[in-house]
């Protein structure tokens, strides 16, 4: 076990009668990318807004950095970057001003601030537009010139609220590589808000699913599936023609199969403990039927979200 850099204990946040966060238990490890995910209202936003001191919980802990961010606002804002999910910039400024003025501001030596500065807008591909207004930036060079902002004070964790909205795909997929790698070089811990399950697939190591206040489950991808799934993780996928009656038993009795499912026009779905297609193909083949069309599906967090969504609280 790594260091923890995010300790929730029992974290609570009431409004009137209406509790927005609930018990939240949590520990994220130094360096690791943890996505929260839930719905609109799930409670994402109250829990960033308790980590960051901006607002007040109305039971339990929570510490980060080692700091009590309800008491020491001021110490966490060093230490932690927060980029919202849309940031406001100086429109008639250039991108290399704003941070220049943002290093400023975290009390960095003008000659120091602009050194940084150049460096990350380097590290986010925005060299060329150093000096263009950023009112004249799409929004995927907001969303880098964002990254850049928080990472001049050289914090020791971000948080990022949506970081990807409204970015086209491939921008998308630049700035995911981007944060991984940010993560990854100089071992930030990142927090990540979305409902983008296949993006927050792509980089984060943990995930936690919220659910009306609630952390409903928490844990990296392959353990989730494992838990939700038991030990289905692997859907095979035939169309076979002109199957014996006995297909069905052969399949059942290829190591690893624990489920055969029979559908109309000659659909077949197998549920494997592991990728045993192979075993699966050339059983049909010796059956004496017709293989058209063989593929695998593992389970994605797509599935693991829709699954806890149906099955709501009681899970
Ligand atoms: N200041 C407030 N006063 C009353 N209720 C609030 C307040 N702030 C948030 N809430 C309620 O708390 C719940 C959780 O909201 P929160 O913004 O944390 O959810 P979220 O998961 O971040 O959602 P989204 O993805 O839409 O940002 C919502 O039902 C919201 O209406």
């Amino acid at each position: 076990m790594g260091e923890p850099i995010i300790e929730l204990r029992q974290l609570t946040k009431k409004y009137g009668e209406f509790t927005a966060v609930d018990k939240l238990t949590l520990t994220i490890e130094r360096g690791e990318i943890f996505g929260l995910l839930g719905p609109n209202g799930a409670g994402k936003s109250t829990t960033i807004l308790m980590m960051l001191g901006l607002a007040e919980p109305t039971m339990g802990i929570v510490k980060v950095c080692g700091v009590d961010p309800t008491r020491h606002p001021l110490l966490v804002k060093r230490k932690v970057g927060y980029l919202p999910d849309d940031v406001g910039f100086y429109e008639d400024r250039s991108g290399l001003d704003n941070l220049i003025y943002s290093a400023m501001l975290n009390r960095i030596p003008r000659e120091e601030a602009r050194e940084r500065a150049l460096r990350l807008l380097e590290r986010v591909g925005l060299a060329d537009a150093a000096n263009k207004k950023t009112g004249a930036y799409s929004r995927g060079m907001r969303q880098r010139l964002g990254l850049a902002d928080v990472l001049i004070k050289r914090p020791e964790m971000i948080v990022l609220d949506e970081p990807t909205l409204g970015i086209d795909p491939e921008g998308v997929r630049e700035l995911l590589q981007l944060i991984r790698s940010l993560s990854r070089d100089e071992g930030i811990t990142v927090l990540l808000s979305s409902h983008h399950l296949h993006q927050v697939q792509q980089i984060c190591d943990r995930v936690g699913l919220f659910v009306k206040g609630k952390l409903i489950a928490v844990g990296d991808i392959p353990t989730l599936s494992r838990e939700l799934f038991e030990e289905e993780l692997i859907v095979v996928e035939a169309v076979v023609r002109s199957a014996s009656e006995r297909l069905s038993s052969k399949l059942g009795g290829v190591d690893g199969v624990l489920r055969v499912q029979k559908e109309t026009g000659g659909e077949w779905r197998i549920g494997c403990s592991r990728d045993v297609s192979a075993e699966l193909a050339r059983a049909i083949v010796e059956d004496g039927a017709a293989l058209q069309r063989l593929s695998i599906r593992e389970y994605g967090l797509d599935e693991i979200y829709h699954r806890y969504f149906e099955g709501g609280e009681s899970r």
